[in-house]
């Protein structure tokens, strides 16, 4: 499903590349994690990913067509669901104003349709009253479930995540990568979760680690 090729990236001299040659696929139903030292480019290589930013050398493919010539706003709304550390709501909105905002600005098959939010929200463990109070006044792992419950609902079959448990409790944590591995195997979606956590990165079906400029599979 996403291909990348021959990628490239360095931010100031080519001589302090982060990576190069990099050649990797990605496949809808699978889930991936990337994990490496502190600095060694991971999230740089989620932003390239999600078209956030255009890579140095080499492309990368979405079903067989360049991002570039998808054009990488067009890109953005159709083909990408971003999961941050920080959750990234709209904090003035409740959760079911969240997931439809995010619906109506993608053109979400589901757009408009209230009765299809609130039930993943409440599959998500979210009760009626707190997935119409402000975002704000619940929990971290909440939030979290929250950006997660928003990627459900939008039709994007890439699904990226910077560190998504890194401000979770163990418990959090589990939830939200179970509810990952659901997002790619019952959704069938491809999902890619930039991690520093081990137990993480084993729960997902492969992992890469990038280190001296290259991504090798994890044994
Ligand atoms: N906008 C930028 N301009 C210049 N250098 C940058 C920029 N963003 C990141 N860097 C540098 O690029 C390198 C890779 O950063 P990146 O955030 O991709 O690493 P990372 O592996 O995700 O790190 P961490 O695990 O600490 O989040 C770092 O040395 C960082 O300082």
């Amino acid at each position: 499903m996403l291909k990348v090729n021959d990628l490239g990236y360095w931010y100031d001299r080519q001589e302090n590349s982060l990576f190069e040659h990099v050649t990797l696929n990605f496949e809808a139903g699978t889930s991936y994690a990337i994990v490496g030292q502190s600095g060694s480019g991971k999230t740089t290589f989620l932003s390239l990913l999600a078209g956030l930013d255009k890579p140095r050398a080499g492309q990368i493919e979405m079903n067989g067509e360049s991002i570039n010539k998808i054009g990488l706003t067009n890109y953005r709304k159709s083909h990408v669901a971003i999961v941050f550390q920080s959750y990234n709501l709209l904090t003035y909105m409740s959760p079911l104003n969240n997931l439809m905002t995010a619906m109506a600005i993608t053109d979400s098959a589901h757009r408009g349709d209230k009765r299809y939010a609130m039930e993943m929200l409440r599959k998500l463990g979210l009760s009626d009253e707190q997935m119409t109070k402000n975002v704000q006044r619940l929990s971290g792992g909440q939030q979290q479930r929250v950006a997660i419950a928003r990627t459900m609902v939008c039709d994007a079959k890439l699904v990226v995540a910077d560190e998504p448990t890194g401000n979770l409790d163990e418990e959090n944590t589990r939830d939200v990568i179970e509810l990952f591995q659901k997002i790619a195997h019952e959704q069938h979606k491809c999902v890619i979760i930039v991690t520093h956590e081990p137990d993480v990165a084993a729960t997902c079906d492969h992992a890469y680690r990038l280190a001296q400029h290259k991504f090798s599979l994890e044994a």
